[in-house]
């Protein structure tokens, strides 16, 4: 077990890249995908069922566990992998993201943003140094920076005042995280869709030196084609050698094609909170457990899926249990949903090491177009 922090990659397929970062917590394999543990839990999964699913590392938020129970009460009570009880790393954002898009009465100066809590009303700030502070706090592994990241589309100008705000609040980040063996500090890259300031704000990144470094800006309505295209260069402008962060991505096809243009790490609430509404993701598509056409099928969800929702239960009694909102439903479909998404980043990996991840693609498109689930 290391005390430190690094990225080893093992072998590329094109862009695609397949490697290990190694933590003082644990070793996380790439590409990855990080499941969402919003309020210090991944929502009706206990976390030895995370772990069985396959996932190396899980998501906290600032934002939530800021408001509650508050970051100093969780490190009173021993930090939040104590608190939740998981042991393996922990990525948590910076919380500027979730400000905008959950808070209300929020004020965006040079400072910082001032808002109020969605939980009660209460107002707060959040700073570079005051997220610094919070995840210090909570104690976890891969650190990101405050950072700002503008709805698309938007005028260039938007996007440049933007991002140069972003930049000097990621020098403030790296100024208020010190030195922290064995704890990263990830960069954020911003610019939206436009290749020149994406390039602007790489090189202020590579010049404050950041452990790891993410594509931010992007999966915020610009649709898959326009952010494909940002993929197309953007990666490539970050260091090779450091791991890169597409946060907030995606869906199987969404996730298959940033791998293609170069990205390690995932994290997004979609196997989560789709499996909560009964969507559930299979090799072949999507399947909706709620539609009527399941109530007398006695096949499993997905045949080829060793998981305990299709490996113990049949349609027909997943149909049902959603229909009767019964607390089971959510169990199942999450760790159905979790798992499906750890095969994919297996099969990535593996396909990327044996250099035939343009036919893994190829085949995983080929799946889906077989038609009726
Ligand atoms: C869904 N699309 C999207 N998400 C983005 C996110 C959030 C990623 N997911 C965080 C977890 C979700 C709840 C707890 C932590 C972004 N975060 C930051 N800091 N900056 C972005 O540009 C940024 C951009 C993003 N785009
Ligand atoms: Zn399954």
């Amino acid at each position: 077990m290391t005390q430190r922090f690094s990225f080893a990659l093992h072998a590329t397929d094109g862009k695609a890249r397949t490697g290990m970062i190694s933590t003082p917590r644990g070793e996380i394999r790439t590409p990855a995908f990080m499941p969402v543990g919003t309020a210090a839990t991944v929502k009706a999964m206990m976390p030895e069922s995370v772990r069985a699913t396959g996932a190396d590392i899980l998501l906290g938020n600032t934002y939530h566990l800021m408001l509650r129970p508050t970051a100093e009460r969780i490190d009173r009570l021993g930090g939040l992998h104590k608190f939740m009880n998981w042991d393996r790393p922990i990525l948590t954002d910076s919380g500027g993201f979730q400000v905008m898009s959950l808070a209300d009465l929020r004020k965006l100066t040079e400072e910082g943003v001032t808002f109020r809590s969605h939980v009660d009303g209460s107002r707060h700030m959040l700073t570079p140094e005051r997220s610094m502070e919070i995840q210090k706090l909570l104690g976890s592994d891969i650190v990101m920076c405050f950072d700002e990241c503008p709805a698309l589309p938007a005028p260039r100008e938007r996007i440049a005042e933007s991002m140069r705000l972003s930049m000097r609040w990621a020098a403030r980040s790296r100024e208020a995280f010190g030195d922290r063996p064995g704890h990263a500090l990830f960069g954020i890259q911003q610019g939206g869709d436009i290749e020149d300031l994406r390039g602007e704000s790489a090189e202020k990144l590579r010049g404050i030196g950041f452990d790891g470094y993410a594509v931010g800006g992007l999966a915020v309505g610009e649709g898959q084609e326009i952010m494909f295209k940002v993929l197309d260069y953007a990666p490539g402008m970050l260091p090779e050698d450091k791991p890169r962060y597409l946060m907030g991505v995606g869906k199987p096809d969404d996730i298959l094609g940033a791998v293609k243009r170069g990205i390690d790490m995932f994290d997004c609430v979609l196997p989560s909170r789709s499996g909560r509404t009964g969507q559930a993701f299979t090799r072949r598509g999507v399947v909706n457990i709620k539609n009527a056409r399941h109530a007398d099928d006695p096949r499993p969800l997905d045949e080829s899926c060793s998981c305990p929702a299709c490996s113990q239960y049949s349609r027909a009694y997943l149909h049902h249990v959603f229909r009767s909102q019964e607390i089971i439903s959510s169990m199942l479909l999450t760790w159905h949903n979790l798992h499906y998404y750890q095969v994919l980043m297996q099969g990535i990996r593996d396909a990327i090491a044996a250099g035939r991840f343009d036919a893994f693609e190829a085949e995983f498109h080929a799946a889906r177009a077989m038609g009726d689930i």
